[in-house]
This record gives C-alpha cells, sequence and structure tokens, in this order.
C-alpha cells in the first residue's frame, strides 16, 4: 500500500463538492482530511462514505474540552473508523492521557495527535493572548503530548526540524500552512513550500485551498506530489 504525504483539506461548504473532489482522486495520491466546516454540514454519514472509498480520513475536529468530553468524542471518531483524530495540546496532561487510555482500550485505534499552536498565528498574535513567541510554545506543548503518550502534533513545518531533534523521529509531524512558492497566504501566517516541508522533517502536508481553490485541483495535487518524489 502506498503512503501519501498529501492530506487535502476538504473544507467545501457541503457533502456533494467533496464527494466530487474525492471521486476524481485515488487513495494512492492523498488522504483526505474532514474539518470542521464539512463536517458540520455533512456529518459523520460523509466520514463513513469517504473511507468506504478506500480513503484514509483525519477527522480534524480540534477537540478542546474536560478530559471525559474529548475521551469520549475520540472514542466515538475511532468508531466510525477514522485514521486520525486531533485535540487541542494547551487542554492539558489529564485530557490528553484520558484520551489516550480510552483510544488504547479500543480493538482498533486511530492515531492520536494535538494541536500545538495554530499556523495562522504568528509572534504578535500570540504575544497578545500572553504567550511566547511560536517556536517556545510550540516546542513546549509537543514535549508534553510526547510525555502524555500521543502519536504526534499538528505544527508549522518551521518547526518540524526542531521538533524531530525534540521529540524524535517516530513522533509525527502534521503540518498545514503549506504553500507553493506562487501561491496566497489567505489567512496562514507559518508557512513553508510542500518541498522544503518534507525536507525539514514533516510525515504529513494539510493542504486546502491551494489545491481544492485551484483551477485544476487533480493536476494541481499530481504537480505538488511530482516535486516531492523529486525532493
Ligand atoms: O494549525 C492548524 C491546524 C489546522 N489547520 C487546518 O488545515 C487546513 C489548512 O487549509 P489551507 O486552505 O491549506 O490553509 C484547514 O482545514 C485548517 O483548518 C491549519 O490550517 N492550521
Amino acid at each position: 500500500m502506498s503512503d501519501p504525504r498529501i492530506v487535502v483539506a476538504l473544507d467545501y461548504p457541503d457533502a456533494a463538492s467533496a464527494l466530487a473532489f474525492a471521486a476524481r482522486v485515488t487513495p494512492d495520491q492523498c488522504r483526505l482530511k474532514v474539518g470542521k466546516e464539512l463536517f458540520t454540514v455533512a456529518g459523520p454519514q460523509l466520514v463513513e462514505a469517504l473511507i468506504a472509498r478506500g480513503f484514509d480520513v483525519f477527522l480534524d475536529l480540534k477537540f478542546h474540552d474536560i478530559p471525559n468530553t474529548v475521551a469520549q468524542a475520540c472514542k466515538m471518531a475511532a468508531g466510525l473508523g477514522v485514521w486520525m483524530v486531533n485535540v487541542h495540546a494547551s487542554g492539558g496532561r489529564k485530557m490528553m492521557e484520558t484520551t489516550r487510555d480510552v483510544l488504547e482500550g479500543l480493538p482498533q485505534r486511530p492515531l492520536l495527535i494535538a494541536v500545538t499552536v495554530l499556523t495562522s498565528m504568528d509572534a504578535a498574535q500570540l504575544a497578545e493572548i500572553g504567550l511566547p513567541e511560536p517556536a517556545v510554545q510550540v516546542e513546549r506543548l509537543a514535549r508534553l503530548t510526547r510525555d502524555c503518550g500521543l502519536d504526534g502534533v499538528v505544527c508549522s513545518a518551521q518547526e518540524a526540524a526542531m521538533l524531530k531533534a525534540a521529540c524524535g523521529r517516530d513522533f509525527k509531524l502534521v503540518t498545514p500552512g503549506i504553500r507553493p512558492a506562487d501561491a496566497a497566504l489567505d489567512d496562514q501566517s507559518r508557512v513553508m513550500t510542500p518541498q522544503a516541508a518534507i525536507a525539514a522533517g514533516s510525515d504529513y502536508l494539510v493542504i486546502g485551498r491551494p489545491i481544492t481553490q485551484s483551477a485544476d485541483p487533480l493536476a494541481t495535487l499530481q504537480t505538488i506530489n511530482q516535486s516531492l518524489e523529486a525532493a
């Protein structure tokens, strides 16, 4: 089985658009991410439909609540058969450990990762909420996540090399904020190109608008995949 590095963010306003994209690509070319917009409108049925088509699905709902609530939500996600699920690391040790324990009790569990600092946030935005510069806060939360026994973190590719050194090669780094050199930044701040992200140590590249809003999404996906082979 192939191991595609690209996770396409299906940030569409309806199930039909997401299914139309999925009909044009194969599970060898990409994994798929269902986030808050699509899940709110299309729900578990859409997730199950994508999995039934053979795709690995990252359910990106970034749970952030008290430990029992997050753990049970992740258990429900596991029941859908998703490949990966996530929580906010800033929910703390007890929340992450409780979730890990609940998932480890299942016959089959998804990868469990934690969001460190959103890739839309820069140093000024973090300072405004009383937090240190991105690299410092990301490393702190990544080390906590690893100590809690989770599989990896969501971070910017700008932090990937530092985190591989700090947390080990097997600790998965899932990096949104990926922008080909000619793409618009949109609302992202801590960005990197696909090739540079892989070179820095990213395991999975989350890419949304540069693919889904391009004139030819399939061609753009193929071009990025080819650039990764060459990298
Ligand atoms: O720190 C984070 C965590 C999650 N995301 C999500 O990834 C995609 C990125 O989409 P683009 O269109 O490529 O910007 C989106 O679904 C976010 O919710 C993130 O960007 N940063």
